[in-house]
C-alpha cells in the first residue's frame, strides 16, 4: 500500500515522519508544481477532541509571523483522503532541533560559545517578532527551536511549534496550560504538573522563564533544576524553583532526598569564555526569577540579549595564568575600559598591564580615546593580545581547562544503562578533546608570549641605547657651546675693560660694572659647571646600567619551546582515535538496547565491548592528566622562573627609562640655564653700553646727522646681526686681543656704524642652542673686529 498522501499542492511520503509530537505527526512532503522540498504537519485524531478555537489558534498565529528565526507557513490545505482535516505545510527544517544538538555527545557540556551567542541571538529575535505581534508562544524549549544551515554553513534557528501559543498583551493573563515540564514557570508547574488548584493567572513572562532554562541548557547541556531522581520527583522540583534565592541559577539533588546545591554560576565544564559569562550569568539569573514583581519586562530582556550580541569580540591570552580570554567590549570602549576588562579575569590591575599585540605595545598602536572598533588591528585566537603585568607579579590562581566527569561504569551487563553511560563517556572525551587542544593552544601562546616579551625587551634596550648615545652627543655639544657661551661672556668683559680703558671721566663706573658683571657671571659658570657633572656623571651610570640589563636581556632569551604539550605530540589526534572506537561501541549498544534481548554470543561480544569502553576511559584519563596536565604544570613553573628573570631586565631597563628621562630633563634644564647666563650676562652689559653711551653722549658734543637714533635717547640698541664666521674654539681672547681678521660688512657706511654693530651684538640674546651657538661665532667676529678699529672709532667718533 502506497504510503504517499497529499493536499491539492502538496504531497508527502508517511512511511518515516520526520518528528512526532503530541497532538501531530510532521512528514517531508514536496510542493507538487516545483518539486520544492517541505514540512507538512499533520494531526492525530486525538488532536480534533481539542475545542476547535484551540486547533485554528495555530494557524491564526502562523498566519501572522513571518521572520527568519521563526519556521515560516506556506499554506494550510485540506488532506484530499475522505475523513482528511487540515494540514501546515512549513519550510523544511532539515536539520533538526536544538534539543537534538545538545543531545550530541559533542555538546554534553554545552554549546561552543560561537553557537551559543547565535542561539541566544535568533531565538531572542523569534520571540521579538512574536512579541512585537502580541503573541506568546508558551512553549519554549530546545525541541521547539528548529536549525537550518546557512549557505555559509552557520547555523540558522527558527521557533517552531506554536501550537500552545496565543495572542496575550503584555498586561494581560491567561489560565489554560500548556508547556514542557522541565521548562515551565513555577506557578504553572505548580497547576499543571503538581495539580494544585489555586486558580492562577499567567502573564507573558511565563515565556521568559523557558527561555531562561532553554539558554541555561544551550550554555551547559543540561537542565538547571535537577531533582534526584528526575520528573518522577516533582514536589523537589518544585521546591528546587520556589525556595531558591535572586541570583541563582541552578538547583541540583544529588542524591536521595539529599541536599540541593544552589548556585549562583555556570559550571566549570561550561565551554563559554569566562568573558561572555560575566554577561550572561547575571541574565540568566533575571530570566530565571519566580517573583513576578523582580522579572523583567520583554523590551529589557531584548535590550541585553543586544547588549551581549553586539559586543566587540576581542582575543587575549595571560601566559601568568595560562589563561586564553575574550574580552567584551561595547563598540564604544576605549583602551582604559579594555585594561579594566582584562583586570575582571586575570586580577592585574590596569595600570600594572603590559598589553602585546604581534610584538608591539597597543598602547602605542592606539590612541587612548580611540574607540575599541575602530581598531583596525589583526587579533584573532592565534594572535591575541598578550597579557604581562609590568611589576612583575604573579597571579595566585591558576586555569585549568575542565573536563566532565566519567561515570562509574559497572561490570555487569545493563543494556537500558550501557547506552546512556557509553554517551556519556562520549561526551567525556569529547571535552578531553577540547582541554587537550586549549593545553597545546595554551604552550603556542606561551612560546609566543616569551618570544614577544624578550622582542619587547631588545626593543626597549636598543630606544634605550639609541637615547643615551644621543644624550652623548648632546652633551657633547653642550659642552662646547657652554664653553663658547662662558668664552663669549669673557670676551664681553674684555671688551668692557677695553672701553674701560677708552672712557676717560667713566672709568670708575665701568670698574662697577664690570665687578657686577663678573659676579653674575661667576654665579651662571658655577651653576652650568655642577648640573654638567652631574648629569656626566648620571650619564655615566645609566650607560653602565644600560650594559647591564644588555647583558641580563641575552640571559633571559633563552626558552625551551619544546616544552609542554605541542602539536607534535598529536595528544588530541591520539584522543580523537579512543573517540572514534568509543563511537563504534556507543553505535552497538544502541542497537543491542533496541533487541532488548542478546544471544550468548551477542552477549559475549557486548561484555568484551563494555570492557574495552572502560580501558579507553583510563587510557584518556591517564592521556589527559600524566600527559597533557602535568606537561602544562611543568610549563607553568619554567615560565615562572622566566618571567622571574624577564621582570627583573625589565625593572632594569625601567630604571635606566627613568635615568634617561632625568638625564634628559637634567639637559634641558642646562641649556635654559645656559641661555640664561648668557641672556641675563648679555643684558647687564647692553645696560652698562646703554649707560655708558650716555656718559659719552653727554661729554663729547654730537654730529646730530651721523648718531643713530638709539645713542641719542639712550634707548636699548636697536639689533643688527653682523654674519661672523670664525670659529668660536679659535681661543679664548683672540678677538679682544685684535688677533683675527674682520669678517663683518665688506664697506661699513661708517665706523660709527661698525661701532654700533659691535655694541648690538654684544647685547643680542637668542633662543635656541643653534642660535646661540650662532651667536658665539658671531660675537666672536665681532670682538675679532673690534681689534680693527681705531681707538677714536671705539670712542665712539667719526672719521
Ligand atoms: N518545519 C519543520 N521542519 C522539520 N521538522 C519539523 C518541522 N516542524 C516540526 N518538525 C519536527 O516534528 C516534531 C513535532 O513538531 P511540533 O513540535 O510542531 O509538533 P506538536 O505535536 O505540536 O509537538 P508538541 O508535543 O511539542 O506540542 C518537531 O519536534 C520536529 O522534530
Amino acid at each position: 500500500m502506497s504510503t504517499l498522501r497529499g493536499s491539492k499542492n502538496y504531497v508527502w511520503d508517511t512511511a518515516k515522519p520526520l518528528g512526532q509530537g503530541a497532538t501531530s505527526l510532521v512528514y517531508i512532503g514536496r510542493e507538487k508544481r516545483t518539486g520544492e522540498e517541505v514540512a507538512v504537519k499533520v494531526f492525530t485524531p486525538q488532536s480534533y477532541q481539542r475545542p476547535r478555537q484551540v486547533q485554528t489558534r495555530e494557524f491564526e498565529v502562523m498566519r501572522r509571523l513571518n521572520h527568519e528565526n521563526v519556521v515560516r507557513l506556506l499554506a494550510i490545505e485540506e488532506e484530499q483522503t475522505m475523513n482528511g482535516g487540515e494540514v501546515i505545510v512549513m519550510e523544511l527544517c532539515p536539520n533538526g532541533s536544538l534539543y537534538n544538538v545538545l543531545d550530541s555527545p559533542e555538546n554534553s557540556y554545552g554549546l561552543c560559545e560561537e553557537e551559543f551567542v547565535l542561539v541566544l541571538e535568533q531565538v531572542s529575535a523569534g520571540v521579538k517578532h512574536c512579541r512585537d505581534h502580541d503573541i506568546i508562544h508558551r512553549d519554549i524549549k530546545p525541541g521547539n527551536i528548529l536549525r537550518c544551515v546557512a549557505e555559509d554553513g552557520r547555523s540558522i534557528y527558527k521557533l517552531t511549534d506554536f501550537g500552545a501559543a496565543r495572542e496575550l498583551q503584555e498586561n494581560e493573563e491567561f489560565m489554560s496550560l500548556y508547556g514542557t515540564e522541565e521548562y515551565l514557570h513555577p506557578d504553572m508547574y505548580e497547576k499543571a504538573v503538581l495539580r494544585h488548584v489555586r486558580g492562577q493567572q499567567f502573564g507573558v513572562h511565563v515565556d521568559l522563564w523557558s527561555l531562561g532554562v532553554t539558554f541555561y541548557h544551550a550554555a551547559t547541556g543540561n537542565l538547571p533544576f535537577r531533582p534526584y531522581g528526575g520528573r518522577r520527583n516533582k514536589e523537589t522540583m518544585h521546591l528546587i524553583t520556589t525556595t531558591k534565592e535572586a541570583g541563582v541559577i541552578s538547583g541540583v539533588q544529588l542524591t536521595e532526598n539529599g541536599r540541593i546545591e544552589y548556585r549562583s554560576e555556570l559550571p566549570n565544564t561550561c565551554r563559554l569564555s569566562l568573558g561572555i559569562k560575566r554577561q550572561v550569568t547575571p541574565f540568566l539569573a533575571a530570566l530565571l526569577e519566580k517573583d513576578q514583581s523582580r522579572t523583567w519586562p520583554f523590551d529589557q530582556f531584548f535590550e541585553q540579549v543586544a547588549n551581549i550580541t553586539t559586543k566587540i569580540i576581542i582575543d587575549a591570552f595571560c601566559p601568568s595564568l595560562l589563561l586564553t580570554m575574550k574580552i567584551y567590549a561595547d563598540n564604544t570602549d576605549t583602551l582604559q575600559r579594555l585594561r579594566e576588562l582584562v583586570a575582571e579575569q586575570t586580577d592585574i590591575p590596569s595600570n600594572d598591564q603590559l598589553l602585546l599585540v604581534g610584538g608591539q605595545k597597543l598602547s602605542s598602536l592606539v590612541q587612548a580615546q580611540q574607540p575599541i572598533r575602530d581598531y583596525h588591528l589583526d587579533i584573532s585566537s592565534t594572535n591575541p593580545i598578550i597579557v604581562f603585568s609590568m611589576s612583575g607579579a604573579f597571579p595566585q590562581k591558576v586555569y585549568t581547562p575542565s573536563v566532565g566527569q566519567f561515570p562509574q561504569l559497572t561490570q555487569a551487563m545493563a543494556l537500558d544503562h550501557d547506552y546512556p553511560q557509553c554517551k556519556r563517556c562520549c561526551g567525556v572525551l569529547h571535552s578531553i578533546i577540547e582541554a587537550v587542544r586549549i593545553t597545546t593552544d595554551t604552550t603556542m601562546l606561551v612560546n609566543m608570549a616569551v618570544h614577544m616579551y624578550c622582542s619587547h625587551l631588545k626593543q626597549q634596550l636598543s630606544v634605550l641605547r639609541e637615547s643615551l648615545s644621543r644624550l652623548d652627543h648632546q652633551m657633547g655639544v653642550v659642552n662646547h657651546w657652554k664653553q663658547g657661551a662662558m668664552t663669549q661672556l669673557e670676551h664681553h668683559l674684555g671688551l668692557l675693560q677695553l672701553t674701560h680703558m677708552a672712557s676717560g671721566p667713566s672709568s670708575d663706573k665701568v670698574t662697577k660694572w664690570v665687578k657686577v658683571i663678573q659676579a653674575a657671571h661667576q654665579t651662571h659658570k658655577n651653576d652650568c659647571e655642577t648640573l654638567f657633572n652631574k648629569l656626566q656623571g648620571n650619564s655615566g651610570q645609566a650607560n653602565a646600567q644600560l650594559q647591564e640589563a644588555v647583558s641580563m636581556q641575552a640571559s633571559v632569551g633563552d626558552w625551551d619551546t619544546a616544552l609542554g604539550c605541542t602539536p607534535a605530540d598529536r595528544c588530541a589526534e591520539k584522543v580523537k582515535v579512543m573517540l572514534d572506537r568509543m563511537k563504534k561501541i556507543l553505535a552497538m549498544f544502541k542497537e543491542n538496547r533496541a533487541k532488548r534481548h542478546l544471544n550468548y554470543n551477542e552477549e559475549q561480544i557486548h561484555k568484551f565491548e563494555k570492557n574495552k569502553l572502560s580501558e579507553l576511559c583510563t587510557q584518556a584519563r591517564s592521556m589527559l592528566t600524566d600527559n597533557c596536565l602535568r606537561k602544562r604544570k611543568n610549563l607553568l613553573v619554567t615560565y615562572k622562573h622566566w618571567f622571574g628573570k624577564a621582570a627583573q631586565c625589565q625593572a632594569l631597563i625601567s630604571v635606566v627609562g627613568a635615568s634617561v628621562r632625568q638625564i634628559t630633563e637634567d639637559h634641558a634644564t642646562l641649556v635654559t640655564k645656559l641661555k640664561n647666563a648668557e641672556v641675563g650676562s648679555s643684558k647687564l652689559i647692553n645696560d652698562c653700553v646703554v649707560h655708558l653711551r650716555k656718559d659719552v653722549a653727554a661729554s663729547q658734543p654730537p654730529v646730530a646727522s651721523q648718531m643713530p637714533a638709539g645713542m641719542v635717547n639712550g634707548n636699548a640698541p636697536h639689533v643688527r646681526l653682523v654674519n661672523g664666521s670664525a670659529d668660536v674654539m679659535r681661543g679664548p681672547g683672540s678677538g679682544g686681543s685684535g688677533s683675527g681678521q674682520f669678517s663683518g660688512p665688506s664697506n661699513p657706511t661708517s665706523r660709527q656704524d661698525r661701532l654700533d654693530s659691535l655694541l648690538d651684538g654684544i647685547s643680542t640674546s637668542r633662543q635656541s642652542l643653534e642660535e646661540l651657538e650662532q651667536l658665539v661665532n658671531e660675537n666672536t667676529a665681532l670682538i675679532r673686529n673690534f681689534g680693527s678699529l681705531t681707538e677714536e672709532e671705539k670712542n665712539g667718533e667719526t672719521a
